[in-house]
Parts: structure tokens; sequence; C-alpha cells
């Protein structure tokens, strides 16, 4: 199987575009486990299929390193982009991926060799509270307490097609995300588990931001979970409508429009193309 290895921001999936090669005949949520396998596999967050799709451009779906699909992934949006583009899949710098949760709108951003380093995307509206995820907790609202320990962790429900929990700290601390974070993403409130983020605000147009991610573990970087952070802050009042988003692996710039689309920019890195042996 023909695979290109990817990046953006350091969270990176092995891509398979199947205009290109054939799938194996294997369940792909094992395929997915398998190529993720940093010492038996190809190693990464997960696996990425590029389809043709019936009502966009192209079509993307992923899958998390433990194999469970999800809904979206906005670094994955941003690399298929520019895979789609570099490789003649479309044939103009704005065009549409289709996703499990819906069609997103993809620009690409294109140097003088012809190349993206970059991509926006419009990830549309999110959507908040107890009723916008799968959460069978009895609380209602926004935000809601959930139990480690005895102790209640707070955060706020955000849909950007896949669920998130935005909690907000003091400063993002790596040991915290890995005592917590596994126990948020797992918790029995959630019955389709959670993507679980921390955030401390630093000025109305800048945060930091670390992750948790719901079948993958602590990655370098969420796109979906910057731009869920970042809508959920906004609309406390606690950032403005243009926000650079600090995750372990770099930048993310985060724009929202008046209407309440979230636009992503950020950076799309290929690593290497390859053969996996089935
Ligand atoms: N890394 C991604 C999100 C991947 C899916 C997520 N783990 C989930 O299960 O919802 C991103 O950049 O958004």
């Amino acid at each position: 199987m023909r695979f290109t290895k990817m990046h953006a921001l350091g969270n990176n999936y092995v891509y398979v575009s199947t205009v290109e090669t054939q799938l194996p005949s294997l369940h792909l949520a094992e395929l997915a486990r398998r190529v993720s396998d940093v010492r038996r596999g190809v190693g990464s967050d997960g696996l990425i299929v590029i389809e043709p799709s019936d009502v966009a451009d192209v079509r993307m779906r992923i899958w998390n390193a433990d194999g469970s699909e999800a809904e979206s992934c906005g670094n994955g949006l941003r690399c298929v982009a520019k895979y789609a583009y570099e490789h003649g899949l479309v044939d103009t710098g704005v065009f549409s991926i289709e996703t499990k949760a819906g069609v997103v709108e993809a620009r690409v951003h294109i140097d003088c060799h012809g190349r993206v380093p970059s991509v926006t995307i419009d990830m549309g509206q999110a959507q908040f509270g107890s009723s916008a995820v799968p959460y069978t907790g009895r609380h209602h609202g926004d935000d809601v307490p959930v139990d480690i320990g005895g102790v209640d962790v707070w955060g706020t429900l955000v849909s950007v097609g896949n669920p998130h929990f935005v909690s907000l700290v003091d400063h993002v601390d790596d040991d915290d995300v890995l005592r917590i974070g596994p126990r948020i993403e797992s918790h029995p409130d959630f019955p389709e588990r959670i993507n679980a983020e921390f955030v401390a605000v630093k000025s109305v147009s800048e945060i930091d931001f670390r992750v948790y991610e719901r079948g993958s573990g602590v990655t370098y970087a969420c796109g979906t979970g910057a731009c869920a952070s970042v809508a959920a802050l906004a609309r406390k009042g606690m950032v403005g409508n243009q926000v650079t988003v600090h995750l372990l692996g770099g930048d993310l710039d985060i724009e929202l429009r008046d209407d309440g689309h979230i636009l992503m920019t950020g950076e799309a890195v290929t690593i290497c193309d390859g053969d996996y042996i089935v």
C-alpha cells in the first residue's frame, strides 16, 4: 500500500489516497492500529484515507491510533488539502472536503514553487453544551464538572464535528495533561469518549494549549481542539476574534467570523512517501 506520511505542527498521520493506491482487504481500524505502531508499523497518531466524494471535491476519513474512527481532524484537513492540491486531485486553490461531520471549505496558500506550505480551513460553527456532544452526566449547560478521583474538574463541552471538553487552567502543565487527560477522555459521562483540552489565556489574542486526544493520547497539536477552545473562550468573552494558539508543536491562527464560522490557518508538511507491506 502506497502511503505518504504528513504532519501539521507535529500531529502526524499516515495518509493513503484511494485514487492512487488500493487499500488492503483489512478492516481499516486494524490497519490504523498497525500503521500507527511506532515499533512495528510506520509510527503515527493515526490513519487518514483520502477518497473521491459524491458531495464534495474530496473526502477525508480518519482513524485514531487505537483504531477508533473520528468525525473530523483539523490538522488532517490541512494536510489533505495540501495533498489534494499538490497531487492534482483538485485543480483550484479553494475546494470542499467531506468529513463524517459534514463538508468544510479549504483554501490552500501556494508558494512560488507551486507548493502548499499552509492552509486555511473554514471549520463551520461550534456547538456548545451537554446536548452538543455525547454526554450522559446529569448537568446541563455549556460547562459541566467531571469527577476525577473525588475532585470536580470543570470544562466546556464543545462540538466542532468531534467532541471536546475544554478546561481552563492558570498555566498548562504537561504532567497534569498526562495525569488527568486520560481520565477525562474515558470518563463514564462520555459514552463515546472525548478529547480533553487544557487552555490558559495569556491575552485576548493568545492562548496556551495542551491536549489529550481521544484514541491517540498526548499529541503535539489538535486543530479541532484549538478551534473548540477559542470558540469556548470567545463565548465567555475571554478572547477576541483573532487568536494565536500556542500548541506543543507550534502555533495555529484561529479567526472567528461574525457569522460564527471558525477559520483555522496553519502549516501542512509532507515527511515522506513509502510502501507499507501488509
Ligand atoms: N488531531 C486531530 C483530531 C483527531 C481526532 C480526535 N482524536 C477525535 O477522536 O475526535 C485534529 O487536529 O483535530
